[in-house]
């Protein structure tokens, strides 16, 4: 067992820099959740409740006796007196309804490889009790509020990273989520903070009974796409995050190379208004106000330069441009998950005002997988783009006079600056935009028994896109530590002096001291970030500099207006 992505997941117990909860409960069912709510409760702890609201319980129960009115009276329906899928023309006696449902549990026991972070069983929890509050599901209110008390005691099933398709929902992910909540058997395993066991003694820990599943309660519980949408909950939750500090590392990487905020300024941009491309030219405009370390020319002058080019390179004057189109995706892909997270994802869905169900296919995970395989693609098309900015900042040839490979101190010969760190970066970008292939295109088109001939792949898309941003993180964290660098030598090179807090603008001040502060090397006015090759060990700073990131800590608070900025286009 992988004990220690285990360890690395157990649920942390501090707030949220971003979250605004301050009873910290989130409510649910009352109205929509964010995606902000969900990553509070997943990775952070906040405490989760169910509403109180008495017609939303009404309802919850008002689904419940349809079908067991439904049962009673010999209606066929599907999944409740009819076997699944491919085998939906196999008739169930209302005896066997309720061994129906147990029985699903055990023939989707069928999970493999690794198991989820933590995190993304407890979103995926959270975001099934709020499915069901919708009252369309015909599941007990004692189910969902079990959900709630597994949340809130840090109760978290073990589930596997390969078995859903992302067609009937996350039916084999969910088998596991759904075999823990009732004590079904001891091969059901759950973290129960941060301890390994069983679920029947769990829940024997928590004082609740074992339970049996009504008729259709198994259905309504693994038929939806909760979990494949809390990964991906908390993977736009961080895809925001480091794309407000892909605009931070951008700004040090354009003042490192005394670049003109020329590019930024709002005549152009206004004359080609796309949503993403107007904020990501103001962003980056106001990122820049008041350096001393760039070319200001937001009066239209622009000088000859000698050697130098009379405006910027694409990567710097097109930056706006090129991230804009990325900004307008992920804000899509935003409002997306959020709708897919407040949805009945399962089949069939009762009608309880017109005392009807219906057969339909909520459960097709489109959204999610093609979502996520957008998103992957959007974070390929970003490391890219910085690994060309560390390629200016490093090549005498393209840096406006900054050393070759950003050496410090020039006078110990052997010295050869950060030209590992640029390896290392190379080494990565190029998996980050291989991850950005598609994943929804390869569906197999004969899945159980041609019945999910089509299907979404969100679940895998979903992992994909966990992987790849955590991969992001630790290039982000090599950027940033070229940012500063190169604003350092910037620095010596228009002041004399190596401590760039005096020269950056004020926007970008913070973000540098944050890297300075979690790496333990504070700025000093006599010699930059890296002075000699063998007085750091650049990996403990790129290992220190993604925790940083991962947790939400200094750096990511240092970018904070940038990501508010974000969510509020
Ligand atoms: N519920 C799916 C199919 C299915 C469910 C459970 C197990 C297997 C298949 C459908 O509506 O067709």
């Amino acid at each position: 067992m992988n004990t220690a992505s285990l360890q690395q997941n157990i649920t942390r117990s501090w707030p949220l820099p971003f979250i605004d909860t301050s009873d910290a409960t989130v409510i649910i069912g009352d109205r929509s959740l964010t995606i902000d709510e969900v990553a509070s409760v997943a990775r952070y702890g906040t405490r989760a409740s169910l509403t109180e609201n008495a017609d939303i319980i009404k309802g919850v129960q008002a689904s419940c006796d349809y079908i067991n009115n439904a049962v009673a009276t010999g209606q066929p329906i599907y999944g409740v007196t009819s076997g699944f899928g491919g085998m939906a023309h196999v008739v169930v006696s209302r005896e066997q309804a309720a061994e129906l449902q147990t029985n699903l549990i055990w023939f989707l026991k069928s999970g493999a490889g690794r198991r989820l972070p933590l995190a993304d069983v407890r979103a995926a929890m959270l975001l099934r009790a709020n499915s069901h509050l919708y009252g369309a599901s015909g599941i007990r209110l004692e189910l969902i509020q079990r959900l709630e008390t597994f949340l809130n005691a840090g109760v978290t099933p073990h589930v596997y990273e390969f078995g859903s398709i992302g067609a009937s929902g996350d039916l084999v992910p969910l088998s596991y989520i759904t075999g823990a909540l009732i004590g079904l058997d001891s091969s059901f395993s759950v973290d129960f903070n941060g301890k390994e066991m069983d679920a029947p003694t769990a829940l024997r820990q928590l004082g609740l009974p074992q339970l049996q599943l009504q008729p259709k309660e198994g259905l309504a519980m693994m038929n939806g796409t909760s979990v494949m949408t809390g990964i991906a909950a908390n993977c736009v939750y961080d895809a925001r995050v480091l794309l407000a500090l892909a605009m931070g590392v951008h700004a040090l990487a354009i003042q490192g190379l005394c670049g003109t905020n020329q590019s930024f300024h709002p005549f152009i941009h206004q004359r080609k208004p796309h949503p993403g491309q107007l904020w990501t030219a103001n962003q980056m405009f106001s990122l820049l106000q008041g350096s001393h370390l760039i070319r200001d020319e937001l009066d239209g002058k622009h000088e000859y330069r000698g050697q130098e080019l009379i405006q910027d390179r694409y990567s710097l004057r097109c930056l706006p441009q090129y991230i804009g189109p990325i900004v307008d995706g992920v804000l899509q892909i935003t409002k997306q998950i959020e709708v897919e997270m407040n949805s009945v994802t399962d089949n069939p869905l009762i009608d309880v005002e017109n005392q009807a169900s219906y057969h339909g296919g909520n459960f097709l995970g489109q959204y999610v997988g093609m979502g996520m395989d957008h998103l992957r693609y959007y974070i390929g098309l970003l490391a890219k783009h910085i690994d060309v900015q560390i390629a200016l900042l490093v090549s005498p040839e393209f840096s406006n006079g900054l050393p070759p490979s950003l050496v410090g101190n020039p006078e110990r010969k052997v010295n050869m600056g950060l030209k590992g760190l640029q390896i290392s970066g190379n080494s990565i970008m190029p998996l980050l935009t291989f991850y950005g292939n598609s994943l929804a295109d390869r569906f197999p088109t004969h899945a159980e028994q041609f019945n999910q001939n089509i299907n979404s792949q969100g679940y895998i898309s979903a992992t994909l896109a966990r992987r790849s941003l955590d991969i992001f993180q630790n290039y982000l964290a090599i950027a940033l530590m070229f940012g500063v660098q190169a604003v350092d030598l910037r620095t010596y090179k228009m002041a004399g002096h190596y401590d760039a807090r005096q020269c950056l603008s004020p926007a970008t001040v913070k973000l540098y001291t944050a890297v300075r502060q979690v790496i333990g090397q504070p700025p000093s006015s006599i010699r930059p970030y890296i002075w000699n090759d063998n007085e750091q060990s650049l990996d403990q700073h790129i290992a220190q500099i993604s925790t940083d990131i991962a947790t939400g800590g200094l750096i990511v608070q240092a970018v904070s207006d940038i990501l508010s900025s974000l969510k509020s286009i």
